[in-house]
Formats: structure tokens, C-alpha cells, sequence
């Protein structure tokens, strides 16, 4: 299947980093658009991205050729000239997005904004895919319909038209080294826009499985509980931090305990997939540690921030 010439990724966190890193690297898209609305975010990110090509050429993984060739696929589009919130993706738009994978920050209505201002923006046979970790990729797809203005229903030809081309395409942290993808169909994705999407992520190097649109999907309808609960035995004092992530290390042979794990992650993500997880369930097994709340009340987000669970 043909891949996209042009992919825009929307947010340049540790996820959106690391994705545009292996659509240029792995599957040498020719033109990686970047947007974050935090420009700061963007410099920030590539400059990590230049020193992992680095590490890459270091360790003759890749020649330098490589690595330079892999850097100007990525072009930064800057939000600085913006004229209203959503400008950007009129620019991505111009620059001919065939594809888009959003990883923006965990939040419900951050994600429909945009994905209005994408269907609005965008050619309507552009592939429009979210990284979330827990959100529905059917609200996604209808918000989508949404953005194309009073007169589309949902229900409407157009309207389905347009939510069949949104989809989940859910890669791991770190990015360039987890060798999964996890692809989430809304009831409204087309058969064509599962398949683009599985060439996409293939194509980046990453072994596909597919989950059904439920929070969490598969991946995060089982880790985060998992998490959740090790926040709570340390809240309720069962054992130190160092003991729980001990216990999970040494005893179960994980790789790491579930408190860096949750750092790793990012407390703010962490608690975000953890309330999608209760409200779209309405389970209380799900329901969220208190401490895990205080966390990001106090801003100690993880690794991204320099403490959580541990500090950096
Ligand atoms: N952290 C993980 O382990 C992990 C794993 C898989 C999926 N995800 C998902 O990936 C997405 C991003 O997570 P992350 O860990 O990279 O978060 P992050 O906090 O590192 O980065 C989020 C980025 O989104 C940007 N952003 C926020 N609102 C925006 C907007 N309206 N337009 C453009 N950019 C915006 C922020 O400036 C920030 O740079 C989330 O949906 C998360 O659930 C995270």
C-alpha cells in the first residue's frame, strides 16, 4: 500500500517526538510536519531527537548520512504568525497532509478542537489519526464531522464520510524503541483508513495489533489499573516505593517497577487514561488514587518534569 508523502504530528512531546523520529527514520516519509502549540516544545524535542541520531551514529546503527537525511524530512511549522487558534491547520492543509497522527496532551476536549480544525482544514481523503491512549476514537471521529460546520450531520453521507477517515493509531513510549502499535477502528472508520493506518505503522517498524474502541483499549484497559493500584499500596503504606518497584523488578521480572513506569509515562497522562477509564466504565475499580490526583495537583508530572514517584 502507498504511504503518505506528506504526515503532519500534532503536539511534540516525548510522543509526538518520537513518532515524526520513526516516520522519517523508518519509514522515510518525505515531508514530517511538526506542530505544537508550546514552540518552546518543538525546539526542546528535536534537539533530543538530534541527540538520539546521534547515539544512532555513535553506535553505527545508522551512517551520518543517514541521520542528516532523517533531520531535514522534519519541518517545525511555526505558530508564532498564527492569526487565530487554529491556523495551523490551514497551514497543514496547504503543505498537502495526506496523513495526521495527533499527540497532543491526554485531554478530551483538546483533541475534538483539533480534530474540527483538521477535518475543516484538510483534504477530505487525508487519513486523520490520534495517538491517545484512552479516549474514544468514535467521539474523535464525530467531533471531526463537527468541525465541518452546522449544515453535516453525522448520520449524513458526508458525515460518515469524514468519521471513517479518523482512527486510533496507538504507539509506545519510547517511541523508537517499542516495537508495538496498537490501531483502534471508532464505529465509524472505514475499511480503506484501518488499512492506511497499518501500513503507516508497519511501515515504521512496529508490529500491529488491532482493539476494539473501549476505554483504554486493549493496552491501557490492563496497564493502568495495574499502575493505579501500585500508587495505592504506597498511599496506603502496604510498602516503600522502592519495595513495590522492587517487588515487580525482581519477582515478576519486569523490566521496570510500575512507579517509574507511571514517571515514565507521565503522572498527568497516567491519571487522564485513569479518569477515561472510570468514567467510561462508570466501574469503580477504576477509580483513580488520591495521591496520583495530588501528584499532578502539586506539578510533579514524572520524568517530563523532573519528579514524581522519584526525581530527575
Ligand atoms: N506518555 C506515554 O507513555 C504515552 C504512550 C502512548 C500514548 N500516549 C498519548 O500520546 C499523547 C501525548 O502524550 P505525551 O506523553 O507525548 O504528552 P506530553 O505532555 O509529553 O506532550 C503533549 C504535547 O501536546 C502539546 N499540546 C497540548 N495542547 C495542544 C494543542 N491544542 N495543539 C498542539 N499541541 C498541543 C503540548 O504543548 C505538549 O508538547 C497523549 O494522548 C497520550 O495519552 C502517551
Amino acid at each position: 500500500m502507498a504511504l503518505p508523502r506528506t504526515i503532519s504530528v500534532i503536539g511534540a512531546g516525548q510522543m509526538g517526538i518520537g513518532i515524526a523520529l520513526v516516520a522519517s527514520l523508518r519509514a522515510r516519509i518525505p515531508k514530517v510536519l511538526l506542530y505544537d502549540q508550546n514552540p518552546a516544545q518543538i525546539t526542546k524535542g528535536l534537539e533530543f531527537m538530534d541527540k538520539l541520531l546521534a547515539k544512532d551514529v555513535s553506535k553505527g546503527r545508522i551512517s551520518e548520512e543517514d541521520a542528516k537525511a532523517t533531520r531535514e524530512r522534519i519541518i517545525s511549522i511555526n505558530s508564532s504568525s498564527a492569526k487565530d487558534e487554529y491556523d495551523w491547520a490551514r497551514e497543514l492543509g496547504e503543505r498537502g497532509t495526506e496523513m495526521v497522527i495527533e499527540a497532543a496532551s491526554e485531554r478530551v476536549s483538546i483533541k475534538e478542537g483539533i480534530f474540527r480544525a483538521l477535518a475543516r482544514n484538510l483534504s477530505n481523503d487525508a487519513v486523520l489519526a490520534s495517538n491517545t491512549s484512552s479516549i474514544s476514537i468514535t467521539k474523535l471521529a464525530g467531533a471531526a464531522v463537527d468541525g465541518l460546520g452546522k449544515n453535516v450531520s453525522r448520520a449524513s453521507e458526508e458525515g460518515k464520510s469524514c468519521a471513517g477517515r479518523v482512527v486510533g493509531v496507538h504507539f509506545f513510549n519510547p517511541v523508537p524503541v517499542m516495537k508495538l502499535c496498537e490501531v483502534i477502528p471508532g464505529l465509524q472508520t472505514s475499511e480503506a483508513t484501518l488499512e492506511r493506518a497499518k501500513a503507516f505503522a508497519a511501515a515504521c517498524g512496529k508490529e500491529v495489533t488491532t482493539s476494539k474502541d473501549v476505554p483504554g483499549f486493549v493496552s491501557n484497559a490492563l496497564l493502568m489499573p495495574f499502575l493505579n493500584e501500585a500508587i495505592m499500596c504506597l498511599e496506603s503504606g502496604t510498602a516503600t516505593r522502592d519495595d513495590i518497584d522492587k517487588t515487580l523488578r525482581l519477582g515478576m521480572g519486569h523490566p521496570m517497577g510500575p512507579l517509574q513506569l507511571a514517571d515514565f509515562i507521565g503522572l498527568d497522562t497516567c491519571l487522564a487514561i485513569q479518569e477515561t477509564l472510570y468514567e467510561g466504565t462508570r466501574d469503580s475499580k477504576y477509580r483513580p488514587s488520591i495521591l496520583l490526583g495530588r501528584m499532578v495537583d502539586a506539578g510533579w508530572l514524572g520524568k517530563k518534569s523532573g519528579k514524581g514517584f522519584y526525581d530527575y
